[in-house]
This record gives structure tokens, sequence and C-alpha cells, in this order.
């Protein structure tokens, strides 16, 4: 086999010189169908940088158990969600692209804006190897992942690696890795919120539910959880709440292992006993709404809480196709353009 692909022959060397931007999000399904959802899966579960345990054993629990029981009851949760457009993360990621592609062409910076997903369509190879076509040779890749994560924004990198160590010639890269503290992110979430509290009052309490990942991998030195904390404090910070207005919490657990805590769901529930029975969430971790969000958050835990006694659950969406989150992605991008 020949150790470099042959995309570089069709491409002459004089039609380069473009700029171009490569938002990378995680991927989603092609249907709400288990065998859709159980390719999906098997791609996402099988990637070292998502589940850390020895391989051979992994793949005998993935393929011997979860890829058998999981697709269809995922796919299940799925359907509650679809949408005309698809799957709300791939609808909303495009709108995102397209969104920004036209802030870009208002400025005085010319690039085309690209969108691909870590696992399943469109591929990051693909998304690459049109780029490359179009005569790109400078690429700024926003992964859309606000905290910087192994599983997530190091995958990605992963990827996009993967493919271009077959290139013979590997354009600029520039990669960026987090905006967590980032003042534009921080005031677009802190703009979102407020208009909430503006249309719907304060709530007792706010939770800022983050995705979770194992303890251990913070132990072993992933920054996501400290990421959070600091999304966490800034945003307090920037709306003037107080200790007892809001609560930072991690959801999606997956596995029996420890995951870091307070745990959403439980900690949802236990707020009612607590005498707070009014509260909104928000997800800072999500840049687009996405089944964690709208299923999970939006339904799974405004049922527990209201089965717990809860009066009042709002979700505060993610940030989406808000003007201040593509100006945000304009913003990080431009110096590299
Ligand atoms: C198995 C371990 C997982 C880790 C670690 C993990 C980290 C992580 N994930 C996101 C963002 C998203 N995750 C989404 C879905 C999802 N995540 C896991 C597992 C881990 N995630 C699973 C098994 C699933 C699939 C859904 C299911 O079957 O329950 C999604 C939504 C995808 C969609 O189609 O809507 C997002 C987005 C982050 C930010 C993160 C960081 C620590
Ligand atoms: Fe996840
Ligand atoms: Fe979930």
């Amino acid at each position: 086999m020949a150790r470099f692909s042959g995309l570089d022959k069709e491409t002459g060397h004089s039609a380069r010189g473009k700029s171009g931007v490569l938002l990378v999000n995680l991927g989603t399904p092609d249907e709400p169908t288990a065998p859709a959802v159980r390719r999906y899966l098997a791609e996402f579960l099988a990637d070292p940088r998502v589940v850390e345990i020895p391989k051979l054993v992994w793949m005998i629990i993935l393929h011997g158990i979860i890829l058998r029981v999981r697709p269809a009851k995922s796919a299940a949760l799925y359907k509650e969600i679809w949408t005309d457009e698809g799957s709300p993360l791939l609808a909303i990621s495009e709108q995102q692209r397209s969104k920004l592609s036209e802030v870009l062409a208002e400025s005085d910076k010319e690039a085309s804006v690209h969108l691909a997903m870590r696992y399943g369509n469109p591929s990051v190879a693909s998304t690459l190897q049109a780029m490359h076509k179009q005569g790109i040779d400078n690429i700024v890749v926003l992964p859309l992942y606000p905290q910087y994560a192994a599983p997530t924004t190091a995958s990605a990198f992963d990827s996009i690696a993967k493919e271009l160590c077959q290139w013979r010639y590997i354009p600029a890269l520039h990669f960026i890795n987090t905006y967590h503290d980032n003042p534009d992110f921080i005031s677009a979430l802190a703009n979102s919120i407020e208009q909430d509290f503006a249309k719907n009052g304060k709530p007792q309490k706010l939770v800022l539910s983050y995705h979770g990942m194992p303890e251990r991998n913070l132990h072993l030195g992933d920054p996501y959880y400290c990421f959070c904390m600091k999304t966490s404090r800034l945003l307090v910070e920037k709306l003037g709440l107080q200790e007892e207005d809001y609560i930072t919490t991690f959801q999606s657990r997956f596995g029996k292992a420890k995951w870091l805590q307070p745990y959403t769901d439980a900690t949802v529930e236990s707020l009612p006993a607590q005498g707070v029975t009014d509260i909104a969430v928000i997800c800072p971790a999500f840049s687009a709404d996405c089944l964690e969000t709208l299923e999970e958050i939006q339904g799974e835990n405004r049922h527990i809480f209201e089965g717990a006694g809860g009066k009042d659950f709002r979700y505060i969406a993610a940030l989406n196709d808000n003007d201040d989150h593509i100006q945000m992605m304009a913003n990080l991008v431009k110096p590299y353009l």
C-alpha cells in the first residue's frame, strides 16, 4: 500500500493559498433507528480517548453487551428529539456553519467555513479532503467543545492527524483547544440566562449542568473539570449570583464507574426536599442542543424534579446559532485567517 493518499496529485501546485475554518462537533446517528445508532456507537465507544480501559477487555464488553442492548434504547430516545431537519446536533451545527460563513464574509477576512463530525457524517476525513480540493492550505480548527477534554477535543485532533498523516502537503493548521474562559463565551452565556430571567423571573436556583466524565480522568490530568468550574465561576461573577443561587453539576453518566460529581439527576431530585421548587438549568458544555440536553435534561431531569415535588423546571437552550455565539466563533478564528 502506498505511504500517501493520491490526493496531492489532484490539486495543482498553484491552486492553493486559501483559508478555511473547520468546525468539529461530536456526531450523531444518521437515523433514529437501532442499526444506525449501533454504527454510531460502535465508532464512538471504540475510540480509546472516550473509554480508557484495556482494549481487549473493552471490545468484549462493547460488542458482547453494550452494542446489543443500548442501540434500541438510545434509538427510542433519539426518535423523541428527531426533527424534519434530522438530528438536532447536526441541524444546529449546520446553521452555525452557515451563519459563521456569513459573518466572516461581511468582515475583512476571507474564509470558507466547513463542518465535520468526529463520529458519523460528514466525516473529518471527507471534509478535510474537500477543503484540500478547494485549494485551502490554511485551516483553523474550532472544535465546538467550550471546555477542553481528552474524550472530545483531543479526539477531534486525533481524527485530523489520522487523515493528514497521509498527505504530502500538510496545510498550516491552527487548533483552538479550549474557550471555557473566553470573555465572549461567558457574555453569550450570561446574555442568554439574563434573557430567561427577564422573561420568566429569577429561579430559586440556577443549575449549571456539564457533561460528565470518569473521575479517574481528572486524576490522570484531564483539565476538563477545572475548566468547567472556571466557566461556572466567571459566569456567576458576571451575573452577580451568590453561592446559594447556583450549583454546578455533571450529567450523562455512562457505566458503573464513579464520574464527576455532584450528579445532575441526584441533585435535581434532592432540591425540592430542601425547599427549592423553582429551577432553571443550562448546559454550558454543549454548544448545540442534542440528545443530552433535549432528552436527558429537558425531558428526563424535568421528570425527576417534578416527581420529587419540584414545581417549575426551565431548560435554557444551548447557545446554538445565537448571534453573539456566532460572533464569538468569528472572533476566535479571525486572528488565524
Ligand atoms: C463513554 C463515555 C463518554 C464520555 C467520557 C463522554 C464525554 C463527553 N461527551 C460530550 C458530548 C456529547 N456526548 C453525547 C452523547 C453521548 N456521550 C456518551 C458517552 C460519553 N461521553 C454516549 C454513550 C453518548 C450517546 C448517547 C447515548 O447513547 O446515550 C452528545 C450528544 C450526541 C447526539 O447525537 O445528540 C454530545 C454532544 C462531552 C462535551 C464530553 C466531555 C467530557
Ligand atoms: Fe458524551
Ligand atoms: Fe444521556
